[in-house]
């Protein structure tokens, strides 16, 4: 039974057709990864799910709610690629709030130590290193308990014992019944995450599978070539 489903889904700013048509699913307790070319679409999606976005037509529903209803928001996390969280605050203040927005939120002291975030939790936001950065805002999609995040791009810019331990957790939650949908321009993450991909290309899907399924003739790097037009859309 799908949390998400988007059916022909379109948006356009202007003459940009952001989403032309774009239809997906994805699944509680399972990671849906979303690859596609700069300028694909893949993060006006993402904001059409969580509210900041409304599409001019086709179907969208989150747990088979509106998205941005009240019913549908409390269920929802989420990772933006830019936060634009108040500077001076310290990481430690951030996640305290944000856990006071949720009836039972996820004890901010464990999520600090889960995400290695303890070392630098009272260092101003924006002092600290994007990676750093990054770990506070994986922690602020996750703080509320959703059933479903979105995380735009969430190891981008991570070391890579900072990006295995990400994926750690993120395959220990979708283990625990979450859905998670991501965007990533990284072939290893998609195929060490990844239970369903789509490939995205100028706002529509044209290609979606296992890791498996995608890779019969070549690697994911080889399906994304294919897939996808290589003209900025
Ligand atoms: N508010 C907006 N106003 C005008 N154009 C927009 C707006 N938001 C997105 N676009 C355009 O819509 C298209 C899709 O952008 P989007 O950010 O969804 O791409 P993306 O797939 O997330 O790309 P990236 O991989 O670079 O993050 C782009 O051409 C972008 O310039």
């Amino acid at each position: 039974m799908p949390v998400l489903t988007a059916r022909d889904l379109r948006l356009s700013f202007g003459r940009k057709q952001a989403l032309d048509g774009l239809t997906l699913d994805a699944e509680a307790g399972a990671v849906t990864a979303l690859l596609g070319p700069n300028g694909a679409g893949k993060t006006t999606f993402i904001r059409c799910c969580t509210g900041l976005a409304t599409p001019d037509g086709g179907e969208l529903r989150l747990f088979d709610g509106e998205p941005g209803s009240p019913e549908v928001l409390p269920r929802i996390g989420l990772m933006p690629q830019t936060t634009g969280a108040w500077s001076g605050i310290t990481p430690a203040r951030l996640l305290t709030y944000l856990a006071r927005l949720y009836a039972t939120p996820q004890p901010v002291d464990e999520l600090m130590t889960l995400l290695g975030i303890d070392d630098f939790a009272t260092t101003a936001y924006r002092r600290l290193s994007g990676g750093q950065q990054q770990a506070v805002n994986l922690a602020g999609a996750l703080v509320g308990r959703p059933d479903l995040v979105f995380l735009d791009e969430p190891s981008a810019g991570l070391d890579p014992r900072s990006r295995r331990a990400t994926w750690e957790l993120l395959a220990r939650i979708r283990d625990d019944g979450v859905g998670i949908l991501l965007t990533t321009h990284d072939m290893h993450e998609a195929e060490a995450l990844a239970d369903r991909v789509y490939i995205v290309d100028r706002g529509r899907v044209t290609a979606e599978g296992t890791v498996e399924e995608l890779t019969v003739d070549g690697s994911l790097e080889d399906a994304f070539l294919t897939h996808t037009s290589g003209d900025r859309a």
